[in-house]
């Protein structure tokens, strides 16, 4: 069973901490929302998760091996994909080609194993239709869902969501919602950082709220967007349309 162990992570910026002593762990099959208001350190968060930045302190270990000194490239064979805040698709490529890429150059597999894995997040995110388009044309949705798409092609244990709801209406997010709750089905564990508290609701079995690279709570969602400090941080908006939807 995978299992993602965050252990004691911190990082600065100059003299801004934004990751303080981060610990958590998540088994297969789990998904944990994560929240905080801006400039919280949720990407940050998932950059040293990733590799694309490295902690000054604690560890990253991912089936019981210590990965922190893995570069992005050697923790994405490993198994840890994730998608960008910005979607970043080559845009003169088909789509298929981009998950293709992401297969061999993001998740290391060859020839056949590569097309299988490309074709096969292409019918997880629903883009099947839309294989042969070249990827710039594509309406906000299914960007969103390609990148989803370049994740998954990696063949990830682990998968990293960067605020993959933003700007969509509220069916388009209906879908999204259902394509992550069938990736942590198929046994992913899932770590999601959205503003659409909503949405994570309905996906997560825990959430962690950050403010100022802290763990401010961390545990069951309605625990956690319960909590007097929760609620403090975040002063009312998105929280109490979380609560609402
Ligand atoms: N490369 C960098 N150099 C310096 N400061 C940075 C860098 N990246 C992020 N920061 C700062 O670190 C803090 C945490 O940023 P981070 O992007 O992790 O927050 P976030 O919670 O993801 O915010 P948002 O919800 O706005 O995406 C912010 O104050 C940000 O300005």
């Amino acid at each position: 069973m995978t299992t993602l162990v965050v252990d004691g992570l911190r990082r600065r910026f100059g003299p801004l901490l934004v990751a303080d002593d981060i610990s958590f762990r998540l088994d297969a099959g789990r998904a944990l929302g994560v929240v905080g208001p801006n400039g919280a350190g949720k990407s940050t968060l998932l950059n040293l998760i990733s590799g694309a930045l490295r902690p000054e302190a604690g560890t990253v270990t991912l089936d019981g091996r210590d990965v922190t000194a893995r570069s992005a490239d050697e923790r994405c064979r490993l198994g840890i994909g994730r998608t960008h805040q910005v979607p970043r698709p080559f845009t003169d490529l088909t789509v298929f080609e981009n998950a293709l890429v992401a297969a061999g150059a993001g998740g290391g597999l060859r020839r056949t194993a590569a097309y299988r894995a490309a074709s096969a997040a292409l019918d997880r995110t629903g883009l099947r239709k839309y294989a042969n388009e070249r990827a710039g044309r594509l309406p906000l949705l299914d960007r969103k869902r390609l990148e989803l798409a370049r994740a998954l092609a990696t063949g990830p244990s682990v998968l990293l969501l960067d605020e993959i709801g933003g700007g969509l209406t509220e069916p388009e997010l209906r879908i999204l919602i259902d394509t992550v709750i069938g990736l942590r089905g198929a046994g992913l564990a899932v770590i999601w950082i959205e503003h659409i508290v909503h949405a994570l609701v309905e996906v997560v079995d825990e959430l962690l709220c950050l403010a100022t690279g802290r763990v401010i709570a961390h545990g069951e969602p309605s625990a956690v967007l319960g909590s007097r400090e929760v609620r403090e941080v975040y002063l009312g908006e998105e929280l109490e349309e979380g609560i609402a939807g």
